[in-house]
């Protein structure tokens, strides 16, 4: 596994507002697409592409346009779909599937209570989205589900990561072709599995108390 940290002055300055907790739900929305198209340019570095012939006004030249099989997309609801119009909007091409997995807030054990993606992934780029990496059980529980269809490349792209998450994904996903592009590694974990200085939560703060 492979992590990048996204190293921009303007991700640094969205992402302190993002953090803020006096941030209101609507401009919390616009600045996680915002950080999502940034993220975005160094997740997509090794997009397939393929070549094309074109003419410009002036003359025949080459050029290339994204390749097919076409990309695949997958947000991890809730949080992660805040995040799904910043990620097609620069793949324009992509397919897009989803996973729904909450977290219990008191054994912080992931469930899936939705999937609604292509059974057969060989071949596949993938791109998961989830704002939050903590403890890491979600976005490993999605991702192996991913790898078991066949996909063969694997990036998830996610706002805030915690370095235990990051090691756990490490160490569970040894050997597999998945890279992590996040615009931060925060400090750690607290007692109830936030990330410390973090955000709070990403699906309240964008969507409001789920219960
Ligand atoms: O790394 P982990 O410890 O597994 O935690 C991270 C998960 O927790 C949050 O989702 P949550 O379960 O709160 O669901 P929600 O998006 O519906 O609020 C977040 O969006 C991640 O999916
Ligand atoms: O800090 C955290 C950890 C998990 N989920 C969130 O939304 N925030
Ligand atoms: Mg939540």
């Amino acid at each position: 596994m492979r992590i990048h940290v996204v190293d921009h002055p303007l991700v640094a300055h969205k992402l302190t507002t993002l953090r803020d907790k006096r941030t209101d739900s609507p401009t919390f929305r616009r600045l996680a697409d915002e950080l999502v198209t940034l993220l975005a340019y160094e997740a997509t570095r090794d997009v397939r592409t393929e070549q094309v012939d074109i003419e410009t006004p002036v003359t025949a030249t080459t050029g290339v346009k994204l390749s097919y099989p076409r990309p695949l997309v997958v947000p991890i609801l809730r949080a992660g779909l805040g995040m799904l119009d910043g990620m097609v909007r620069l793949l324009p091409t992509a397919e897009v599937g989803f996973l729904g997995m909450v977290r219990n807030e008191e054994t912080l054990q992931a469930s899936t209570y939705a999937t609604r993606m292509p059974d057969d992934l060989s071949g596949r780029q993938v791109y998961v989205l989830d704002p939050m990496l903590a403890t890491g059980g979600t976005l490993v529980a999605a991702i192996q589900e991913l790898i078991k269809r066949g996909a063969d490349d694997v990036t998830a792209v996610v706002l805030l990561a915690a370095p235990e998450g990051v090691e756990i994904m490490e160490r569970e996903l040894a050997g597999t072709p998945v890279t992590v592009v996040t615009a931060s590694v925060d400090e750690r974990l607290n007692e109830n599995g936030y990330i410390v200085p973090g955000l709070g939560d990403a699906g309240d703060r964008m969507y409001g108390a789920a219960e």
